[in-house]
């Protein structure tokens, strides 16, 4: 019997520049070999600057984008990306109970030009109705210090922070993400029973456009595949270590990181 074909699903909003969002997520499931789906959340314009505009999809057709993949649509693993208001997580926070997949969420609230990308208030809602539907959770340190609401200055912090996610807020696990502050590229994940941490060499660029969209869509890959939690996380810090390491250098502002650069990394291996 053929293995079924691994199906994974994005939740998140529009980059029209190509390097976050949609289009990070949907690159990622494809260079991982999942087949990737997405629901769009909302539009934005947007480059390697910043982000000029945003319209919100009405939440009614957001809803009826998850229906038609519920009806229709085998599902191995989701993530959420941008969702920016109240509305929207309501017909989100209905609806991921029917997959019964594994749900990796990504709590975008800025972009990495600094453009406020989910409203203030919805932090709660995000934190009482969505966080305990996740099997992981995976902050940055400005986003994990929102969520607890508690300061992080060290790696012992961000421990204390994962497990005040998992404990306090009902996450399956946190994966909280260093690489704005730490020295080293240091994550913490933490999966209710065991802490484990993951490094890799600070890359210095400016090219870090859509790295949490890829790196949470690179575990979300994984999982559909049936890869258990550390070890996807593993494989997807790898992946995105690659992808910043071979970013582009294109645009005005922080390029995209590159979504086949493991590709690119195992000729060069093969070659030495
Ligand atoms: N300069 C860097 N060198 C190496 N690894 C990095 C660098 N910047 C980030 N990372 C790593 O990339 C991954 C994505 O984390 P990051 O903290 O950038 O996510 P994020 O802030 O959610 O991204 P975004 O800016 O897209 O919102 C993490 O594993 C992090 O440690
Ligand atoms: C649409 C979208 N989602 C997420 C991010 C976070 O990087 C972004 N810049 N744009």
């Amino acid at each position: 019997m053929s293995r079924p074909i691994p199906c994974a699903l994005t939740i998140a909003g529009s980059d029209s520049s190509g390097g976050a969002g949609i289009q990070a997520d949907l690159k990622t499931f494809q260079e991982l070999k999942s087949y990737g789906m997405s629901v769009i959340t909302s539009v934005t314009a947007q480059n390697t600057t910043g982000v000029q505009g945003v319209h919100h999809l009405p939440p009614v057709m957001i809803k009826q984008q998850l229906e038609a993949i519920q009806a229709d649509m085998p599902l191995h693993a989701l993530k959420t990306g941008m969702i920016a208001d109240i509305r929207m997580m309501k017909v989100v926070a209905e609806a991921i109970p029917y997959f019964q997949a594994p749900y990796v969420m990504d709590p975008v609230m800025v972009a990495t030009s600094g453009d406020v990308l989910m409203e203030s208030e919805a932090r709660f809602y995000l934190r009482e109705h969505l966080i305990p539907l996740t099997n992981l959770v995976t902050p940055n340190i400005p986003e994990a210090e929102m969520i607890t609401e508690k300061n992080i200055e060290s790696a012992a912090d961000m421990e204390a922070s994962a497990e005040h996610i998992v404990h306090g807020f009902g996450a399956g696990a946190a994966l909280v993400k260093g690489g704005h502050r730490m020295g080293e590229a240091l994550d913490v994940l933490y999966d209710g029973k065991k802490m484990y941490r993951f490094t890799s060499d600070r890359i210095t660029t400016k090219n870090t456009h859509g790295t949490g969209c890829t790196y949470s869509a690179a575990i979300t890959a994984y999982l559909s595949q049936g890869v258990p939690l550390e070890e996807a996380v593993r494989r997807a810090k790898v992946y995105i270590t690659a992808g910043i390491r071979h970013g582009f250098s294109i645009g005005k502002g922080n390029g995209p990181t590159n979504h086949w650069a493991i590709r690119e990394e195992g000729a060069r291996d093969e070659c030495h």
